[in-house]
């Protein structure tokens, strides 16, 4: 159930370039699964006062604890690397519909491919996966190596390879040219970041189960303003589907991107 809740800072650091992760404490971690976002109103102020959707990295039920990682380019998330351990945010979650663990099987292979700030929710997908006997592929794409992140968490989890656009950690190149060399064995396929990679992806693996998360600009976040409406492709029951409500996530070939 979507809840909105006033939740503690209990950590916050900048783990690369302009890359911050944030932890927060309270109730509605109870109900998060890998995939999920929440929408965080970064001030008490009326100025930014749009919340900011940003993607669950890290659940820790035990604790009530879950883990947020984004990058501060704008004004909300700016205003948000500021906030001090003990500090309240208002945060509405978790929403859409997230990664299905079950479509793995114990003993199948997952790739998990992530371009930039789309990597954090593969960790809680990756971990989840693993605790269900799924061996993780991760192959993780970046501009240069100042703003990658987690490389220590992924490696501990499974298979993991860098690639950044300049050479400077890693393979040198885009996540698919790695791909194409490595040309790993896997059963499905999660992915998360910018949509020329989800579309190479979907066509470089067309005879594959996969699914995609589609990070696109929010206004409501729980389907009620249509600003996140994407067009679907021939075939499918729906013409339109919000990504807010019906995604992030979908089955790869479902919408048009
Ligand atoms: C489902 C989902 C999950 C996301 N997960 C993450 C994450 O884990 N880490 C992370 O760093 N970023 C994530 N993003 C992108 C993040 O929401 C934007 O980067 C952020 O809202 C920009 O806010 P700002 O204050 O920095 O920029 P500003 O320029 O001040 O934002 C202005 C407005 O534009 C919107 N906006 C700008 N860029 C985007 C964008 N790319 N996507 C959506 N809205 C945008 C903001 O919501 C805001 O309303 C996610 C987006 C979505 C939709
Ligand atoms: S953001 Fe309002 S309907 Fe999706």
């Amino acid at each position: 159930m979507i809840q909105q809740e006033r939740m503690t800072v209990v950590r916050q650091r900048e783990i690369a370039k302009n890359i911050f992760e944030m932890t927060l404490q309270g109730q509605i971690v109870q109900e998060m699964t890998p995939g999920q976002f929440v929408h965080i109103r970064v001030s008490n102020l009326l100025d930014p006062l749009l919340r900011r959707p940003i993607s669950i990295a890290n659940i820790d039920k035990n604790a009530n604890e879950f883990t947020i990682i984004y990058r501060a380019q704008g004004k909300g998330t700016n205003v948000l690397s500021q906030k001090q351990i003990g500090d309240e945010v208002d945060v509405l979650g978790p929403l859409g519909n997230g990664f299905p663990v079950e479509a793995a099987q114990q003993g199948e292979t997952a790739l998990l491919v992530g371009g930039g700030i789309g990597v954090p929710p593969l960790y809680e997908l990756a971990k989840q996966l693993n605790a269900r006997g799924v061996r993780t592929i991760h192959v993780f794409g970046f501009q240069t190596e100042e703003v990658a992140f987690y490389e220590e968490e992924f490696t501990k989890l499974g298979e993991t390879h860098y690639v950044t656009d300049d050479g400077s950690k890693g393979f040198k190149g885009f996540v698919t040219d790695l791909l194409n060399e490595l040309k790993p064995d896997f059963d499905v396929f999660y992915s998360c970041g910018p949509l020329p990679m989800l579309r190479a992806l979907s066509s470089m693996y067309e005879d594959k189960k996969g699914y995609i998360s589609l990070e696109e600009r929010m206004g409501c976040g729980i389907g009620a303003c249509f600003a996140c409406v994407c067009k679907t492709q021939e075939g499918q029951e729906k013409d339109y589907v919000k990504i807010c409500s019906d995604g992030p996530v979908f089955e790869k070939g479902v919408v048009k991107i």
